[in-house]
C-alpha cells in the first residue's frame, strides 16, 4: 500500500515535471513567434497599435495561453478517463440507473459550455483591460517629466483607476457567474443521489438489483458527477485561456510586410540618384486626407538638396516614402533609375544613412549606438572618426567612462544625441544621406550640427554623396544645391536661395519672417 502510494507521487511529481517543462518550452516559443512576426510588420501597422497593447500580448497573454497544457489540458484529459470509466461501471451495474445518471451529466456538460463561452468572453475583455492599464501606464512613467511639470499624477491615477475599475467589474462579474456554475452543480450532484435512493429503492423491492450494487451505484455515481464537475471547472478555464489567446494567435498569423517576403535587386554600388515620379501618398490610418499630391522631383547623384517649407506641409513624410517606411499610393521613386520597390531593401538600407528630427539612443554603451546597424566589423577608430566629423567626440570623451559610457534616451541632451546619430550615419558610409533637421527648442544647436555635416560633405570630396536635409532654419541651408519648397503636400518651389528670393514667394517670405524674429 505504502509502496503504491509512494509510486503514485512520484508519478503526479514526473507528470507535474513534464507539464511544466512544456509549459515554459510553449510560453518561449510563443514568445519568439509573436515578436518576429510583430519585428516584420510594416510601419502603418505600429500606427495603428500601442506600445502598452502590444508588450501586454507578449507578457501577460502568451502566459495565459500556456495555461491550457500546464494546468487544464492535462486535468481535462485524467477526469475524462476517469468519468468515462465510471460511466461504464455505472452502465454495468444498472441500466436504467445509469443513463439517468448520464441524463444528469448532460445537462450539467451543457451548463458548462455555457459557462465557458461566457468565460471566454470576459477573458478576452480582462485582456483588453489590462493591455489599456498598462498602455497608460507606460505612457505615464515615459511622459513622467510632463506629467510632473503639469501637476498631472492625480488625472494619471484617475485615468489609471478607469480602467482597474472595468477589470474589477469583469471580476465581480465572472465571480457571480463562477457562484451560478457551483451552485447548478450541487443541485445537480444532489439531485443524483435523490434519483438513485428514491429510483434505487424502488429497484431494491423489485428485486433488480441488491443494496450493495446500490451503495456501489450511489459511489461511482459521486464519481462520475464529480469528474464532470472538473471537466467543467478545467474547460472554463481553458476557455479563458482560448479567450485570451484570440488577440495572440491573430497577431502570430500576421504576414510578414511585403518587404521582407520579396526577394530584391540586390547591388554593389549605387549612384544616389533619387527620381520621385508624380509620387501622391495618404497615410493608412487617414486614408482621406491626401499628404503628398503628384510629387515629381530629380536629384542628381553628390547633389545637396534642402526641402522646406511650413509645419505639416510633407517634407518628412517625403523621406518616409524614400526610405520605404511607406509605399506610395501612386506614383513610384526610382534610385539610379530602378524602382524603390525592385530593390533589395536591405541593401538599400545599408546605402542610406538617416538622422531624425529627434533621435532616440539604445539603453547600451555610446559605441554600439554609434555602430548599430553597421553590418561590417567596425574599429574603435573609425567610431571615434565619425564621432569626430558629427561633433560629438569632445562630449564623449568627458562622459565618466568616454565611449564605454551606458546612456539610454535620458541621459544626453537632444543635441548630444543628434551628435551621436549623425555618427551614427556617418559610420555607414552612406551614398544617401538624409538629415531632418530638429523643429524643436534645440534649434540653434541642431542648425550648428547640420551645418558642420554639411560642409563637411562638401569638402570631402572622395566620397559623394547626396544629401537631402529637411531644414527648419533656413540659414542651415545656404550649403545647399537647390531648395524644394514645399506647401500642403506640393512641391511650389524650387531653385537656388537667390533665385527663389528673387522670386518673392513662400521661401521668400519664410526668409523674411526669420529674419525678422532676429532682429
Ligand atoms: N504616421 C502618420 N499617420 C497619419 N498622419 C500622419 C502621420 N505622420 C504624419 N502625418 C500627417 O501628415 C502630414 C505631413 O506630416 P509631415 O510630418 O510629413 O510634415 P512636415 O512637413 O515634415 O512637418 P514638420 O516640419 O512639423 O516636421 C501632417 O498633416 C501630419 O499630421
Amino acid at each position: 500500500m505504502y509502496y503504491r502510494r509512494n509510486m503514485q507521487v512520484k508519478i503526479y511529481g514526473l507528470r507535474g515535471c513534464c507539464f511544466g517543462i512544456a509549459n515554459m518550452i510553449l510560453v518561449k516559443r510563443m514568445r519568439e513567434t509573436l515578436y518576429s512576426a510583430l519585428l516584420l510588420q510594416d510601419i502603418s501597422f505600429f500606427d495603428g497599435e500601442t506600445v502598452g497593447d502590444l508588450t501586454s500580448r507578449l507578457g501577460s497573454d502568451c502566459q495565459q495561453v500556456s495555461r491550457v497544457i500546464g494546468n487544464d489540458l492535462n486535468l481535462i484529459m485524467r477526469n475524462v478517463l476517469q468519468g468515462t470509466g465510471a460511466l461504464i461501471y455505472l452502465l454495468v451495474l444498472s441500466w436504467p440507473l445509469g443513463l439517468c445518471t448520464l441524463l444528469i451529466c448532460f445537462t450539467l456538460a451543457a451548463v458548462m459550455m455555457v459557462y465557458g463561452l461566457y468565460q471566454k468572453k470576459a477573458a478576452k475583455l480582462v485582456q483588453e483591460f489590462t493591455a489599456s492599464a498598462n498602455e497608460v501606464a507606460q505612457e505615464t512613467f515615459s511622459l513622467m517629466r510632463t506629467v510632473r511639470v503639469y501637476g498631472t499624477e492625480g488625472l494619471e491615477l484617475k485615468r489609471y483607476n478607469h480602467w482597474l475599475d472595468k477589470l474589477a467589474d469583469i471580476s465581480l462579474r465572472q465571480s457571480a457567474a463562477y457562484g451560478v456554475w457551483n451552485l447548478s452543480f450541487n443541485t445537480l450532484y444532489h439531485s443524483t443521489q435523490v434519483i438513485a435512493v428514491l429510483v434505487g429503492g424502488m429497484y431494491i423491492l423489485a428485486g433488480h438489483i441488491t443494496a450493495e450494487k446500490l451503495t456501489k451505484f450511489i459511489l461511482y455515481s459521486e464519481w462520475l458527477i464529480y469528474s464532470t464537475w472538473w471537466v467543467g471547472d478545467n474547460v472554463s478555464s481553458l476557455m479563458q485561456s482560448v479567450g485570451a489567446s484570440e488577440k495572440v494567435f491573430q497577431l502570430m498569423d500576421l504576414l510578414p510586410s511585403d518587404q521582407f517576403i520579396s526577394k530584391g535587386m540586390m547591388f554593389q554600388k549605387l549612384l544616389g540618384h533619387i527620381e520621385f515620379v508624380n509620387v501622391s501618398f495618404q497615410y493608412p490610418s487617414r486614408a482621406t486626407v491626401p499628404v503628398l499630391q503628384r510629387i515629381n522631383l530629380s536629384i542628381r547623384p553628390g547633389e545637396v538638396v534642402a526641402i522646406v517649407g511650413l509645419s505639416g506641409s510633407g517634407k518628412s513624410t517625403l523621406v518616409n516614402l524614400l526610405l520605404r517606411l511607406y509605399e506610395p499610393t501612386n506614383g513610384q521613386i526610382f534610385i539610379d533609375g530602378i524602382p524603390l520597390r525592385e530593390l533589395d531593401i536591405k541593401c538599400l538600407r545599408g546605402k542610406i544613412g538617416f538622422v531624425g528630427q529627434e533621435p532616440k539612443l539604445f539603453r547600451m554603451d555610446i559605441s554600439s549606438n554609434i555602430k548599430y546597424g553597421c553590418l561590417r566589423n567596425i574599429k574603435q577608430e573609425e567610431i571615434e572618426r565619425a564621432a569626430k566629423q558629427a561633433y560629438a567626440h569632445d562630449f564623449i570623451t568627458l562622459l565618466p567612462n568616454g565611449y564605454n559610457t551606458l546612456v539610454d534616451d535620458d541621459l544626453l541632451s537632444g543635441g548630444q544625441k543628434q551628435r551621436i546619430a549623425i555618427a551614427r550615419a556617418i559610420l555607414r558610409d552612406p551614398t544617401i544621406l538624409i538629415l531632418d533637421e530638429a523643429t524643436s527648442a534645440l534649434d540653434a544647436e541642431s542648425e550648428h550640427n547640420v551645418k558642420g555635416v554639411l560642409r563637411a560633405v562638401r569638402s570631402d570630396s572622395s566620397t559623394k554623396r547626396t544629401v537631402i536635409v529637411i531644414a527648419h532654419r533656413l540659414s542651415t541651408i545656404q550649403a545647399a544645391d537647390r531648395i524644394v519648397v514645399m506647401d500642403g503636400g506640393k512641391i511650389i518651389e524650387m531653385g537656388s536661395h537667390s533665385e527663389l528670393l528673387h522670386k518673392d514667394g513662400l521661401y521668400a517670405r519664410l526668409t523674411r519672417k526669420q529674419t525678422d524674429a532676429l532682429v
